[in-house]
């Protein structure tokens, strides 16, 4: 078998003694849950009541969020795919909102002398909180450990993969299973993100990714352009700023309007089944399509799709030069996605104007 050459000084790129996992992080026991949200909110404008009543959201769930345990899972699957690659540097693990924080593992990778890590962020495509969010809660973890914390460089964005096409089409086949045979060739597929505020998809290619790995995923199935639809959920920020739409509740609705009474709904802009999904999709919008009488199937998650787990592999690999997997994997239009983000990536959203700015709270 070929071996990655981590260590080998005659190649010109650059040498990792670590991976990182980088995941959005959430509470596991209901005492963590406001901390957690305060910790995802911060410094952005989300109102009082939308915290209030997305901490429902975990409660309701016995305050913890499956998020962690989803991604232990993945490590344990990525761990044994890795080391039959040839890669054996170790894998950490570390979080943007919850334990274990991103601080406290860079400052552990540092006491083991870990100079430079490769991460991993959990995000499949860009936008100012899926990607440069990211990166600068790791340069703010790395200031806090001080001058021992390893240099982090980030993979690649990969909503064009083909092993994450594949694993998505994958799920989406598996729900198809369960809608009546006779449905089964025309059902509409509604595949749904996490919607942002308009002014962050400005910044960003967050919807024309999207956008291409629905594409991408629905030709893997044959599915004609007309049978597919990208719908956006979890909305939270003020009413009146303008956010990714259609909305997927007002969207199931219009369907049924229109006399549908089966649809696939596959959550694509998500890697596992954590809160947003479990929550915005098997409580609230099959609540709806319970009542109005639509006959919702919802697909999965990557999740630790095998599929899924070969590609962050492969995905390490490019960047550990191993001699497997040299050739940095696309599909469709847009090619692979830049390996160090430039100046300019994933912008922070513009601010509203301080005249739009709600009106301070009278005490
Ligand atoms: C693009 C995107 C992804 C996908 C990419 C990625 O994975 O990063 C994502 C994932 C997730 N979002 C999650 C949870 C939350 N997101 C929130 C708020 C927000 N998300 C946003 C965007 C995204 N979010 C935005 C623009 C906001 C507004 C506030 C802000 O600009 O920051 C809030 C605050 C309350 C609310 O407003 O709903 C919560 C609790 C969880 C964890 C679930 C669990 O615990 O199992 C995950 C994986
Ligand atoms: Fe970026």
């Amino acid at each position: 078998m070929s071996e990655c050459n981590v260590a080998d000084g005659s190649r010109d790129k650059p040498e990792y003694d670590a991976i990182l996992i980088v995941g959005f992080g959430g509470p596991e026991k209901p005492d963590d849950v406001m901390p957690f949200l305060e910790n995802v909110t911060r410094g952005r404008n989300i109102p009082r009541e939308r915290l209030e009543e997305v901490a429902e959201h975990y409660h309701h769930f016995g305050g913890v969020s499956p998020i962690n345990a989803q991604v232990r899972a993945l490590i344990d699957g990525l761990g044994p795919e890795l080391r039959r690659h040839g890669v054996t540097v170790p894998v950490y693990w570390g979080n943007r909102n919850w334990t274990p924080m991103l601080t406290d593992t860079l400052r552990e990778m540092a006491d083991a002398g870990v100079k430079k890590a490769l991460a991993v962020v959990l995000a499949a495509y860009s936008s100012y909180s899926s990607c440069r969010q990211y990166r600068e809660d790791i340069g703010r973890a790395r200031e806090e450990v001080g001058p021992s914390a390893p240099q982090v460089d980030k993979v690649r964005v990969f909503y064009n993969h083909p092993e994450f096409v594949a694993a998505n089409a994958d799920r989406v086949r598996e729900a198809l299973a369960k809608v009546p045979a006779e449905e089964r060739g025309r059902v509409p597929i509604v595949f749904t993100a996490h919607s942002i505020p308009a002014s962050m998809a400005a910044t960003s290619s967050y919807e024309e990714q999207l956008r291409e790995t629905c594409r991408l995923v629905a030709a893997e199935l044959k599915i004609d352009e007309d049978r597919w639809t990208l719908v956006y959920q979890s909305r939270s920020g003020r009413p009146s700023d303008p956010w990714l739409g259609p909305d997927i509740l007002e969207h199931l609705q219009a369907l049924r309007d229109e006399g549908g009474e089966e649809v696939v709904v596959h959550p694509i802009g998500f890697l596992s089944d954590h809160m947003e999904v479990l929550y915005d999709l098997d409580e609230e919008a099959r609540i709806l399509c319970e009542r109005i009488g639509l006959n919702l199937v919802r697909s999965r998650t990557v999740g630790t799709h095998r599929g899924f787990v070969r590609m962050i592999r492969e995905l390490v690999c490019e960047r550990l030069h191993c001699a497997t997997s040299d050739e940095r994997r696309s599909i469709g239009q847009f090619g692979p996605s830049h390996d160090a983000c430039p100046p300019d990536c994933c912008l922070p959203p513009a601010r509203p104007p301080a005249a739009f700015a709600p009106a301070p709270a009278r005490a």
